[in-house]
């Protein structure tokens, strides 16, 4: 019988790689999640911002080609994330790009996706604030560390979140003042209109502006090749959702509801708007199903229970996870590191919804 992989083996060849500058990769917490599945291998090398991250390129595929090199692994993978923006001067202080973001669509037949993206999946809610924007940030998160090329694409034009969920804010630039660069952070390539429009300025866009932005968005951003492509939608069933729907190849939606009655209600309402308009509903996630205090350890059902299952079942679409209600998740997106990308326990729901969506060939 094979003996079972040793972590400390691993921690061993790890430290065996030096940066020019004389530090090991294994100093400053720079390796985390390092997870030993059987005879697979994944883990994930932090660097401090995006443009670090680039230069580390080398000591990545390094660290996968010694590790594969050990007689008993099998699979190894490895993510490169950046925690911070590329620059502190860069962040939001600078001017977005000089791009007429929000103009009026241009004519598109029939449905599109952008070359290179292989699936894209709409995340979306009936009700506003059930956690849509964290399910979309973690769930993305999670797939990168399953080793899956993952973007994000905020497109909550009411109420971006993801530059603060996901610790981005600098400015995407654009060299050509036509093509977008995305950014990049916790092995996602992402994109939110937040980055796109000057501070201070609110979107009073209608209709016409806000299709012309989500085609920008899904058009003119260089997303590159990509497994999957995660929309974090806004919430209701209003313009954006109706021309993603109609103009974008959607592989499947996932619609994100709480166990309370009002969002039920409003979830069904969304569910049944992607199954008139023909997208698949891959399943229902039911966010803040319970909630285990910190304190005592008792869990409480906050929100109702049973519900999401119950609604599923009558909808006829799967239950794909039920995640816990928790303040280290809310702290965790405040700060910018989605908790899926600790090594947190409350990382394994994502990751389980994560495995999920690649087994059924969704991601
Ligand atoms: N499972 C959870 N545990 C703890 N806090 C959560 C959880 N899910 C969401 N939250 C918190 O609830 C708030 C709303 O979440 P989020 O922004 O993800 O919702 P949303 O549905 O995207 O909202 P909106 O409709 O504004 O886009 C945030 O402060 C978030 O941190």
């Amino acid at each position: 019988m094979a003996l079972a992989l040793d972590r400390k083996e691993i921690v061993n060849v790890l430290e065996t790689l030096v940066f020019p500058d004389g530090s090991r990769l294994t100093d400053g917490n720079r390796i985390r999640a390092l997870t030993i599945n059987g005879s697979d291998v994944s883990f994930v090398i932090e660097a401090p911002d995006a443009t670090t991250a680039q230069s580390w390129s080398d000591i990545r595929a390094e660290a996968e080609r010694k590790i594969k090199a050990l007689s008993q692994v099998g699979k190894v993978s490895v993510v490169l994330t950046a925690h911070g923006p590329t620059a502190p001067s860069a962040a939001s202080t600078s001017p977005p790009p000089n791009l007429k973001i929000g103009r009026h669509p241009t004519p598109q037949q029939g449905k599109t996706k952008p070359a290179g993206v292989t699936s894209i999946l709409a995340i979306a809610s009936g009700k506003g604030g059930v956690g849509k924007s964290t399910v979309s940030a973690n769930l993305a998160v999670a797939l990168a560390r399953q080793g899956r090329r993952v973007g994000l694409l905020d497109a909550d034009i009411y109420g971006p979140s993801q530059p603060r969920m996901m610790g981005v804010s600098k400015r995407p630039a654009s060299p050509d003042g036509e093509t977008i660069e995305p950014l990049h952070a916790h092995g996602v390539t992402m994109m939110s209109i937040g980055l796109m429009i000057p501070d201070g300025e609110a979107v009073v866009w209608r209709g016409p502006m806000l299709m012309g932005a989500m085609q920008q968005m899904l058009g003119q951003v260089a997303w590159g090749e990509l497994d999957v492509l995660l929309i974090d939608m806004p919430p209701g069933t209003g313009d954006v959702q109706l021309t993603l729907c109609q103009k974008t190849e959607l592989t499947g939606a996932l619609v994100v509801s709480t166990p309370q009655d009002v969002a039920l209600i409003d979830a069904r309402r969304g569910i049944s708007m992607f199954q008139k308009l023909g997208v698949p509903v891959l399943g229902l996630i039911e966010n803040m199903s319970t909630f285990v205090c910190p304190h005592c350890g008792e869990e409480s059902h906050i929100f109702g229970h049973g519900g999401v299952a119950a609604e599923a079942e009558k909808m006829g679409v799967p239950l794909l996870a039920q995640l816990p209600l928790a303040l280290e998740t809310r702290i965790a997106g405040d700060e910018g590191c989605p908790v899926a990308a600790t090594d947190s326990a409350l990382s394994a729901p994502y990751a389980q919804l994560a495995d999920r969506l690649v087994k059924g060939g969704f991601a």
